[in-house]
């Protein structure tokens, strides 16, 4: 039994997802996911905007094998604010299998920089994503930027399609790699080719040092969880426009779903539709996630 009572509405992730018709290739990445608790054992933060149903990481593992991956990247959820002890008891059982991305404070200290890094630990979460969390000010995001730049770590940023005009100047202003959460959250009923997502577009185009994760069309999509076809051109633009920077995640246990939880074997069956040649699965699912996450392995078997 947890310590904590779930938020009334909460959906709890989908217990049985099908085994997917998709094979992933050997080695495969699942760069977007998240634990949650348990509870009882890690608490959830005191400045939470929800609270979740758990979801471990032994439930993690049970998925990544069900759905064919090999490793995850664990993102700490906005529910665990910046205690990163359930991500951290994560990657230390993970046998090497987990990287992390966690969210910290910028009075860190070095020894515990160093502690996350020796877990795992390789980047840091900025949330701009207002039901989320107490935006931190700018100041500080760039105060934790340098901390984290020397350790070789990347930024993940989480903001919504129309906060990008106001972001843009202060993203384009941090001195890492960064990393989109969902494409920066397009408004899929514009058009691809439409002012808001080209602004993204730019982004990347003239930003080499940004990356996209092209996950979760079952927050983008308004068609509904068939097929979420109305999500596919956009993730499949980015796809074929940086194949060398995106990363694909299941986004499991799926915080905050409100209209219907999705089934993880769906979304994997998916890829071959955002990323249509085995060269681009490759990419996507192995050579870009282990090159971000896991380089010193990839360029001890494939050279930098
Ligand atoms: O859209 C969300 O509600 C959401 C929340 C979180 C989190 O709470 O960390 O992470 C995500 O990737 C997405």
């Amino acid at each position: 039994m947890s310590a904590f009572t779930p938020d009334a509405d909460w959906l709890h992730w989908h217990l049985s997802p099908k085994k997917p018709d998709f094979v992933p290739p050997e080695g495969a990445v699942d760069a977007h996911c998240h634990v949650f608790g348990p509870g009882d054992q890690f608490p959830f933060a005191p400045e939470r905007k929800y609270t979740p149903c758990d979801a471990s990481k032994d439930q993690l593992w049970a998925l990544r094998d069900h759905l064919g991956f090999s490793r995850n990247v664990i993102v700490q959820a906005t529910c665990h604010g910046a205690d990163n002890r359930a991500l951290v008891d994560a990657l230390e059982h993970s046998g090497g299998l987990a990287r992390g991305v966690a969210t910290v404070r910028p009075d860190i200290s070095d020894e515990e920089l160093q502690a996350l890094h020796a877990a795992g630990v390789r980047g840091v979460r900025f949330n701009f994503v207002k039901r989320l969390v107490d935006a931190l000010p700018f100041d500080s995001l760039h105060t934790v930027a340098e901390r984290i730049k020397p350790l070789g770590w990347h930024i993940v940023i989480y903001f919504e399609a129309q906060e990008l005009p106001e972001l843009y100047d202060f993203f384009t202003s941090l001195p890492t790699t960064i990393v989109v959460d969902h494409m920066g959250r397009p408004d899929v009923s514009k058009p691809v080719e439409g002012e808001e997502f080209q602004l993204f577009i730019r982004l990347l185009r003239e930003n080499s040092n940004f990356w996209s994760k092209v996950s979760c069309p079952e927050r983008l999509s308004l068609t509904g969880p068939d097929t979420y076809d109305d999500v596919v051109p956009f993730a499949r633009h980015v796809v074929e426009q940086f194949p060398e920077r995106v990363l694909w995640g299941t986004d499991w246990p799926h915080p905050n779903m409100k209209s219907h939880m999705p089934d993880d074997g769906a979304l994997v069956d998916m890829i071959p539709r955002i990323a249509p040649t085995p060269e681009l699965q490759q990419k996507l699912l192995v050579e870009n996630p282990m090159r971000l996450y896991w380089p010193e392995e990839w360029e001890a078997q494939h050279g930098a």
